[in-house]
């Protein structure tokens, strides 16, 4: 039978490239972090957006070309009382391409419980508390989540206008004295990086917004950071930067004593 092969054009190619540039970043937090080892059995956080999608298809390539040996498992986690599910359908197909398990699992959140804490943290805090349970019953020795740098500048920012701290996201943290450790391997790559890693491989994501989504300090602090950055690329890696080059002895530190 005659086999027509369709040509690239240049878009494809531009396509490949980026991807390939994409896959490589996170390939340098891995190995700068040291975030993967021969033998780890991986929990990926797959929410259905583009940012866990994109972690679980790198992750699973990676394994797959790489020389490193790893297992990759995908979790959902459900929340019965949001009004709106993630396309399962295009989930199933999508870990089944890639040869990875799927896991689905139910929780409830109470959102009517009186509570001082917003709705999307309690929300997210249950999310997380399950996967954290999950990765023991899986046998999973990491659980991977899908944060990348942006996130990272925002929670930045947020914890010092709000909480008076400087603290973020690390990109390797062990918790539960060791017995899991979490590992955030896009934490080198930008927000926009990752929409257009989602245009190109035509993800299918969540339209419909949740009732609960905290609409005002994250949102006004990436609104924020779009302010300040404005075209300036450096701005956001500067920010990331700053991170990991924190000079103590000129900060106006109050002795600890003094602090109340
Ligand atoms: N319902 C869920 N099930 C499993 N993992 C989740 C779920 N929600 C969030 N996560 C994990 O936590 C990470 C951070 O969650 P967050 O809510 O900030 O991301 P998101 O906006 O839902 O989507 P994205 O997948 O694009 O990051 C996700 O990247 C994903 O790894």
């Amino acid at each position: 039978m005659e086999t027509v092969k369709k040509t690239k054009t240049e878009q494809d190619k531009k396509d490949e490239c980026f991807q390939r540039k994409v896959a490589k970043r996170m390939g340098k937090a891995i190995s700068d972090f040291e975030l993967i080892e021969d033998g780890d059995r991986i929990m990926v956080g797959v929410s259905g957006g583009k940012d866990s999608l994109a972690l679980l298809e790198l992750l699973a390539l990676r394994r797959k070309f790489n020389k490193q040996n790893f297992e990759v498992v995908a979790v959902h986690i459900n929340v019965l009382e949001l009004p709106y599910e993630v396309d399962r359908e295009f989930l199933k197909g999508f870990c089944e391409k890639l040869d990875v398990p799927l896991i689905y699992r139910d929780i409830n959140v109470d959102f009517d419980r009186p509570s001082k804490k917003p709705a999307c943290f309690r929300c997210s805090w249950h999310r997380r508390t399950t996967l954290f349970k999950m990765t023991d019953e899986f046998k999973c020795n990491k659980l991977a989540l899908g944060h990348h740098m942006d996130d990272a500048i925002e929670t930045l920012l947020m914890n010092m206008m709000y909480q008076g701290a400087v603290c973020s996201m690390p990109a390797k943290l062990s918790m539960f004295q060791g017995n899991i450790i979490l590992i955030r391997p896009l934490i080198l790559l930008k927000d926009a990086e990752m929409r257009e890693y989602s245009r190109i491989r035509k993800f299918v994501l969540e339209k419909e917004l949740c009732p609960h989504e905290d609409v005002t300090k994250r949102k006004e602090t990436t609104k924020m950071i779009e302010r300040i950055a404005g075209d300036d690329s450096r701005i956001r890696t500067n920010m990331f930067r700053s991170m990991s080059n924190v000079q103590s002895e000129y900060l106006p530190i109050i002795p600890e004593k003094k602090l109340n």
